[in-house]
């Protein structure tokens, strides 16, 4: 599709409720789209042979020449239409090597890694140079899926820019993308997430593209992953707190596996448990949300965290949240997301005050956590773009996007609800 003017994709960061990591071990998970998101915006490139990235957030900017990319490898290898595989194309990374072997730091490789291996399997040598900036509300590598938001992001303008999915398709009139548009998307961007840390679950990107609240599991065969959307996901009370302690998904992912090949019955009971209280939460969560169940809930949050505990991907700082929220009595804690540092969720009482909520931020606070107010089961990606009659200077340009200096700027600005003058595709 030839770009004229930009267009603008976005998709949600996620909440794991219960079952992250036994999620990578095929087990039952239950996770919800945040609405705190990440915003991509594609503008036609001045030159058009340079495809160029500005992803501010983690002050990384880098181009191109899109002529220096190894398309001979991926036709040789793959052919010139995209094709799925199941694991990412030995040739195509090793050649992607060289066009990255400039890029130091680990945070940045894998946010370019991750964009060359989808634009070089989406788009194709004469597809015309962009520029993709980016803005996220998420805070980066903390356990509320930055990396999915930002693959199916990728995925979905890469899509869109190669010809493989319609824009007509992406927003119907009733604001939902279709079927086949969102799988392609969930496709592709769980390969954006194997590009960044290895062995994924598939349930970030999920939760990303289709949005709302899900249980998923990954089949151990070539089979696809059962995704069973939970209509009537029920309003959870809760605090989400970062202790900003940084981690990466890829290492976190790489211990729960070293530790599985040393205490490999251990570890499978582990992940059995996990299983299995995933199932007794999802059962609680689709009937009537009374107190009894919500009493139970907290229960499970409470083991889940316990057992995440037990494979060592919790953290000092993990535990002071937890900590903290129990000396209070306020509710039950479990860190969300791969652990490690980063987040942690405390699903409170039905009882709790105003007063002791604020106590508890209060509290975080002098620790250095940050807390946010955030609503799940939101929306998942989406596709804008400028009315036809919006004058150029009422766009906003790469420069106005890459300036945003708050999270609440970028959602006042960008956010779906707020962006007056662009509409669905
Ligand atoms: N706004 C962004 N700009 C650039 N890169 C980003 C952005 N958001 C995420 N990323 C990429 O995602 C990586 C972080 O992914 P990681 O999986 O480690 O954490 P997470 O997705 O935030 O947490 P979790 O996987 O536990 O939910 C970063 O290293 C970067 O490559
Ligand atoms: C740790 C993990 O289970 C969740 C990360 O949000 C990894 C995954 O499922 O891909
Ligand atoms: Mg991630």
């Amino acid at each position: 599709m030839p770009v004229t003017s930009p267009f603008l994709v976005s998709a949600p960061g996620k909440v794991i409720l219960f079952g992250e990591h036994s999620a990578v071990y095929c087990k039952p998970a239950i996770a919800a789209a945040l609405s705190l998101r990440t915003y991509l915006l594609v503008t036609p490139s001045q030159d058009p042979d340079v495809v160029a990235l500005e992803f501010p957030d983690i002050k990384f900017s880098h181009k191109w020449n899109r002529n220096d990319l190894p398309w001979n490898v991926l036709n040789n290898v793959v052919g010139e239409k995209p094709v799925l595989t199941e694991e990412l194309v030995p040739e195509l990374v090793s050649a992607l090597a060289n066009n990255l072997d400039s890029i130091a730091s680990s945070l940045h490789y894998s946010a370019a890694y991750t964009f060359l291996y989808l634009y070089m399997s989406l788009c194709h040598k004469n597809t015309q140079g962009v520029t993709i900036s980016v803005r996220s509300t998420l805070p980066i590598g903390a356990g509320l899926g930055s990396s999915a938001s930002i693959a199916v992001c990728i995925a979905t303008a890469l899509a869109l820019l190669g010809e493989h999915i319609s824009p007509a398709l992406v927003r119907n009139e009733k604001l939902t993308v279709e079927t086949q548009e969102a799988a392609f998307i969930e496709n592709w961007s769980f390969m954006g997430e194997k590009c960044i840390h290895g062995t994924p679950s598939g349930i970030d990107n999920a939760v990303a593209t289709h949005g709302g609240a899900v249980m998923f599991q990954k089949t151990n065969s070539s089979l696809p992953s059962v995704r069973t959307t939970m209509r009537n996901f029920p309003s959870l009370k809760l605090i989400l707190t970062n202790t900003t302690q940084p981690r990466r998904t890829a290492d976190l992912v790489a211990g729960v596996s070293r530790l599985n090949n040393e205490f490999p019955k251990t570890t499978t009971a582990i992940l059995n448990a996990m299983e299995s209280l995933t199932h007794e939460a999802y059962n609680l969560m689709i009937k009537p949300f009374d107190k009894e169940a919500k009493d139970t809930l907290r229960k499970l949050v409470c083991i889940n965290h316990g057992l995440l505990v037990a494979i060592g991907v919790s953290h000092p700082k993990l535990e002071k949240v937890k900590m903290l929220a129990d000396e209070m009595a306020i509710g039950q804690t479990k860190l969300t997301g791969a652990g490690g540092g980063g987040c942690a969720i405390t699903l409170l009482n039905d009882e709790v005050s105003e007063e002791n909520i604020e106590k508890l931020t209060l509290l975080y606070k002098e620790e250095g956590f940050e807390t946010y107010e955030t609503t799940l089961g939101g929306k998942g990606v989406g596709v804008l773009i400028p009315e036809e009659d919006r004058a150029e200077s009422e766009i906003f340009s790469v420069k106005q996007f890459l300036e945003f200096s708050s999270r609440d700027q970028i959602e006042q600005t960008v956010g779906v609800t707020n962006l007056h003058g662009w509409r669905y595709w």
